[in-house]
């Protein structure tokens, strides 16, 4: 076991909290998310503030020690592989506020469904994660990633892929497009401490996305996408 899980384990009772899960009700947050149509069946929202205060404290809490990334996944599945390893699948039942966020992300989407959990932690403004995308054939063609973050607010970017075979974003009628006045292929979100951002549909597919480098001093951030993996 890491360094990482065996604080998890360590903190498996979470420090009390005014809103405890079962009192937390994700739905209404997520009344308030801005959601983002990147074209072309790609698609991203974003809730600012997803989590209430004191439970953000109880998860940060709980999470914020460990220096590496690690997987949670559920019995059975198949190995998945990121940053050109296949990571070992730890369980959700030995990390019950891990399970705990999961069930509030699952009653936020109702009809959406996921089974496993990479969770990084960035120590400071060097940490990042460069262009990539979560596209792996075992997520399936349209993979649904909800993002949940602890900590520091970092810069997520979503930049489209170069493309042969779409058409130019250009084509596509307007009322259909993100209305932004800067590049349609490029966007910014801010995530802050609590929030939840999901991309679905064909964002994997057409689109790279990244946590940059940055100059500035930052403290920890924790990162938590939940996916689900095709049995
Ligand atoms: O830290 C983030 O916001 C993104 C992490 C990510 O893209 C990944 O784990 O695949
Ligand atoms: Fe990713």
């Amino acid at each position: 076991m890491n360094s990482l899980m065996r604080k998890l384990t360590a903190n498996a009772d979470p420090a009390p909290s005014t809103s405890s899960p079962s009192e937390f009700d994700p739905t209404e947050s997520v009344r308030k998310e801005k959601s983002f149509d990147l074209g072309y069946g790609s698609e991203v929202f974003h809730v600012p503030r997803f989590f209430p205060a004191e439970r953000e404290r109880a998860c940060l809490r709980v999470v914020v020690v460990p220096r590496d990334s690690c997987y949670v996944a559920a019995e059975g599945l198949p190995a998945i592989s990121y940053n050109g390893h296949s990571p070992r699948a730890y369980s959700w039942d030995d990390f019950p506020p891990l399970k705990d966020i999961l069930d509030a992300v699952h009653k936020a989407l109702p009809g959406s469904r996921f089974n496993s959990l990479v969770l990084n932690r960035y120590d400071g403004n060097n940490d990042y994660v460069s262009w990539h995308s979560d596209d792996e054939v075992l997520y399936g063609p349209t993979p649904e990633i909800a993002s949940v973050t602890f900590g520091c607010e970092r810069e997520f970017l979503l930049k489209k892929k170069p493309s042969k075979m779409s058409p130019a974003s250009g084509d596509e009628p307007k009322s259909k497009r993100l209305r932004k006045s800067h590049d349609p292929d490029q966007h910014s979100f801010v995530l802050k401490h609590g929030s939840l951002l999901v991309m679905k549909g064909y964002t994997q597919r057409d689109w790279l996305h990244s946590v940059p480098k940055r100059a500035k001093p930052m403290s920890i951030r924790i990162n938590l996408t939940f996916r689900c993996v095709l049995r």
